[in-house]
């Protein structure tokens, strides 16, 4: 079935991905492409019919500078619906003949907006009324620039004190702009002004709904690989665990799972994810333990980046050699020809977004972008169109475990990024006794307002190992013992996060046993830095 489909221009603004996920937790497929396509690409987009509507981001940018990015003219020349949000909003002003000026003052936050309620955009959408029967919206603007003179055709759809045109449309064609945003919570109608835009305005069918996208994918999937052989990295994590499903119930034994433990895996992971594959899944597993191969090439090193390439290097290696196997173990196999990842919609954008080519690495993913050429081997990445919480859906649609599905995200250089500078198998096992008690007593704690866990109420919570070692005195006598820090963040993309308000009986619990359970650390601290300026590894 083809999907009708929403495109997003990305403009580089940093929240561009909520605007795909609002549409999405519309039932409404969409896309993020860079704003730099061309006119010709957008026509051939368009061409099948399934296109409604296009969404306009926000950016950094300023529209009047000369070298900044348009939008493609053909955006305006399909008879589709378009919506702008700021700089969005400025680019469209500007492209079709309205003015944008340098504002005086920057309007970062909370902004009170009058909407006018005469547009279709708008219409009966409002936080309150004031006593003159005007509507207001609280929305969250973040802008310097703004439109001073609206383009011919143009009305008036709302303002604010300090920027008369908030918000503007062009009904006949099907234009509209706003200065606030929509996308983000702060913005408590954004959700309803998106949906009315590509529900109503744009009339997008709400055919994207992820039980029916498993027979879509299995399609797929037979149609890509025919009768070849894929192996796939299973790493146990949400995302290689439901790719695994879904490729499974497509091709059945065509498919072989290769885990590799490379000796920075958390304590028992190995055993379990057998377990739930082996046991549960009836999927082929192959455990491959190389963490000797592993831990020698990462012998000296502790410059993080240079970890993650020799981790990301040493995966690949791994399963060039599992492929490879296959074709020796069974007389009747050609060997495998697909690797399978678990590579999902985040990871595409943020490795080929608008501005990736500007923007500075500041971790190097295993899985993305940095696959040998000489791999020899073709890529099968069946959840590359969804973001997590569709995976998360898919799996459970799939028939796997609650607890499964709802695992917190493991990164895949694993205990390797949390051994800060320097890996030695001595650290990596002394973390590991002190993470699981930390995990456990996340598991053990519940908050009594929400009946939830302190696991579930955290998106991520880890243990790192600090190699820096300090005073203590136990038993009256003196230690001489290693370091670690409890890390708990709250977050709904990992683009941005809280560090957790964790109770302090739950960290005096967790304290007490780490010291006291696990020889060798004698002092525990909790890291209550935010991301960004921090992120949520340490490495
Ligand atoms: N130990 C491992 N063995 C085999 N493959 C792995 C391992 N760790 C990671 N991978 C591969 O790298 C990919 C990316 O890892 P990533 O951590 O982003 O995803 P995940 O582990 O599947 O899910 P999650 O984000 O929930 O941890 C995985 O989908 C998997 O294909
Ligand atoms: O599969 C992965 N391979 C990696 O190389 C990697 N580095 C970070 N992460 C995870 O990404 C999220 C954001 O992490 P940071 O704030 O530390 O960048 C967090 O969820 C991290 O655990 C990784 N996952
Ligand atoms: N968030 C935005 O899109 C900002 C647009 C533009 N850079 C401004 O400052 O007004
Ligand atoms: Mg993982």
């Amino acid at each position: 079935m083809q999907h009708q489909k929403i495109l997003i221009l990305d403009f580089g603004s940093q929240v561009t991905q909520l605007i795909a996920r609002r549409v999405r937790d519309a039932h409404v497929f969409c896309e993020v492409h860079p704003c730099d396509v061309s006119d010709d690409w957008v026509r051939e987009y368009a061409k099948d019919g399934t296109l409604k509507g296009i969404i306009l981001s926000g950016s950094h940018a300023s529209v009047y500078e000369d070298t900044t990015d348009k939008a493609p003219q053909a955006v305006f020349e399909l008879g589709i619906p378009v919506l702008g949000i700021c700089y969005g909003m400025q680019t469209m002003a500007h492209q079709l003949g309205g003015k944008v000026e340098g504002g005086h003052k920057r309007e970062f936050g909370s902004a009170d907006v009058r909407a006018r309620g005469h547009t279709a955009l708008l219409k009966d959408i409002a936080d309150y009324t004031t006593p003159e029967g005007q509507g207001m919206l609280d929305v969250w603007m973040s802008h310097g620039d703004k439109v001073t003179e609206m383009p011919p055709g143009f009305k008036l759809m709302a303002s604010t004190d300090s920027c008369p045109i908030a918000g503007m449309a062009d009904e006949d064609r099907r234009f509209y702009a706003v200065q606030f945003h929509p996308e983000v919570t702060h913005t408590k109608q954004g959700n309803a002004i998106l949906k009315r835009f590509v529900l109503d305005i744009c009339g997008t069918r709400q055919d994207w709904v992820m039980g029916d996208y498993i027979s879509e994918a299995v399609e797929k999937i037979r149609a890509q690989v025919g009768d070849e052989e894929v192996i796939l990295g299973l790493s146990g994590g949400v995302d290689s665990s439901v790719a695994a499903a879904l490729i499974h119930r497509a091709i059945g034994d065509q498919l072989t799972c290769v885990f590799v433990d490379h000796g920075l895996l958390r304590l028992n992971e190995g055993d379990m994810v057998m377990d739930m594959f082996v046991g549960k899944l009836h999927a082929k597993v192959i455990r491959v333990d190389a963490s000797d191969q592993f831990l020698g090439q990462l012998a000296g090193v502790s410059e993080p980046e240079a970890k993650r390439k020799i981790i990301g290097r040493e995966f690949v290696e791994v399963f060039k050699a599992e492929a490879a196997k296959l074709k020796a173990a069974n007389a009747s196999s050609k060997g495998a020809k697909w690797l399978a990842q678990g590579t999902i919609y985040p990871d595409v954008i943020e490795s080929g977004g608008a501005k990736s080519k500007k923007a500075v690495t500041i971790k190097s993913h295993h899985n993305v972008g940095g696959l040998p050429e000489q791999l020899g081997l073709k890529l099968l990445e069946p959840l590359r169109e969804l973001f997590k919480d569709e995976v998360r859906e898919l799996g459970v649609a799939l028939g796997l475990p609650h607890d499964m599905v709802y695992r917190h995200p493991f990164p895949g250089p694993g205990l390797g990024v949390r051994i800060l500078g320097e890996i030695k198998k001595e650290y990596a096992d002394l973390l590991r006794r002190a993470d699981a008690i930390f995990i456990e007593e996340l598991r053990n704690f519940r908050d009594e307002a929400s009946g939830k866990t302190w696991y579930d109420l955290t998106s991520q919570a880890f243990t790192v190992f600090l190699p820096v070692k300090s005073v203590g005195v136990m038993g009256d006598g003196r230690t001489y013992d290693y370091v670690v820090a409890l890390r708990a963040v709250q977050t709904s993309d990992f683009m941005t996060a809280d560090w957790a308000e964790l109770p302090y009986a739950l960290l005096k619990k967790v304290s007490g046993r780490i010291i006291n359970e696990v020889r060798g650390i004698n002092r525990v601290t909790y890291d209550v830095s935010s991301k960004p300026p921090a992120t949520i590894e340490w490495e």
